[in-house]
């Protein structure tokens, strides 16, 4: 039979669990200044939920343990030493949906309005970590997050991957719909929907998906290409759901600090470099990567402002920069670049 005091005993047991982690954090962070920090938390809450599933291999699934540990962590430390994390808002734009699911519910969280606002939040100091869009499956990099990274004031800590299923949400019907808003990234991922369903319908370009939501809600006849959970948040209706063009749309996130998170064992390396306009340059800084057997995952090149045929590149690779074969390669590129920086070594992101 059910027995309420039972349960409310065993929730009681795990706050009292939950508190006694609180006042340890706070203990390590009195006696070693930055030690433990926010995303070393996350990773040890990544790899603890991963081994538990083979101790404790029933009852909750994998990704739920994770997001209750996320949630902990981010608790413990943020009553011990309180941090912000800034991401493009407003509330549930992508970017929130992301920060919640890396950082958990115990981290304030905090909208600015643009990526560039997050580069200077973190830059500044003002908040503590920021989280930015950097690739998504469908549509490419996210041109205003490379632009930033080649100023290169900032770290990548971590890294999220999210799901992204797109909603047309209005206050009206499909019908009546005059205007579609969103971040061009949004609109573009669902050009094919788009342009079968509301040909000819007027795409209007806004800072967030979230931004957008806002707009749809003052105005009857405007859409929005935005979350599920913004729908809720501004009180509009889903005219049709998941409109994404491709179903396995996912978007990347790249966590910034200031810090140089410690080898999780399932890294990841960024680097971005220059090389001279003359013939073989980008073979042979590839020839380097490949001589360590260092396997890309990304590689982009970014146009520098101003300087026509010269590019900034970013690539990335698994392994971290204290590993010997990434070690090795970072100290033998300078030779082949004009410009080197290590953007960061961070645990390879999961879906949240
Ligand atoms: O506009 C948002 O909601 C965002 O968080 C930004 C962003 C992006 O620029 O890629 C993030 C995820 C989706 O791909 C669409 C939009």
């Amino acid at each position: 039979m059910h027995d309420p005091t039972h349960l409310s005993q065993l929730d009681q047991e795990i706050l009292d669990l939950i508190d006694r982690r609180q006042r340890w954090v706070a203990a390590q962070l009195r006696q070693q200044g930055d030690s433990p920090n926010l995303t070393e938390g996350m990773a040890e809450a990544e790899r603890v939920a991963t081994e538990s599933m083979a101790t404790i291999p029933a009852g909750i699934p994998a990704a739920a343990r994770r997001s209750i540990l996320r949630h902990i962590v981010s608790a413990c430390y943020q009553a011990s030493r309180p941090e912000r994390v800034a991401f493009l808002g407003p509330i549930d734009s992508y970017s929130h949906l992301a920060a919640l699911g890396y950082f958990g519910e115990g981290t304030e969280l905090s909208p600015v309005s643009s990526i560039g606002a997050v580069f200077d939040a973190v830059g500044r100091g003002d908040c503590g970590h920021g989280i930015v869009p950097i690739e998504n499956s469908t549509d490419g990099r996210i041109v205003d997050t490379l632009g930033r990274l080649t100023h290169g004031n900032v770290n990548i800590t971590g890294e999220i991957l999210l799901a992204i299923h797109h909603n047309l949400l209005s206050l009206s019907p499909l019908a009546e719909i005059t205007q579609v808003h969103s971040k061009p990234q949004a609109l573009s991922q669902c050009r094919g929907w788009l342009a079968d369903h509301l040909p000819g319908v007027q795409l209007v370009e806004t800072a967030s998906t979230a931004a957008a939501a806002e707009a749809a809600a003052q105005t009857p006849g405007i859409a929005a290409v935005a979350s599920l959970a913004a729908a809720r948040r501004y009180g509009l209706d889903v005219v049709q759901p998941s409109i994404e063009d491709n179903r396995d749309n996912i978007t990347r996130f790249a966590v910034l600090g200031s810090e140089q998170p410690e080898p999780s064992g399932d890294d990841k390396t960024t680097l971005l470099f220059e090389v001279q306009h003359r013939p073989g340059t980008v073979a042979d800084v590839m020839g380097v990567l490949r001589d360590h057997g260092l396997n890309l995952t990304w590689i982009e090149s970014f146009p520098k402002p101003g300087r026509p045929n010269e590019y900034f590149f970013i690539v990335e690779f698994p392994g971290h920069q204290s590993e010997p074969a990434v070690t090795a390669a970072i100290a033998a590129l300078p030779e082949q670049t004009q410009h080197l920086a290590v953007l960061g070594s961070y645990p390879r992101g999961r879906k949240v």
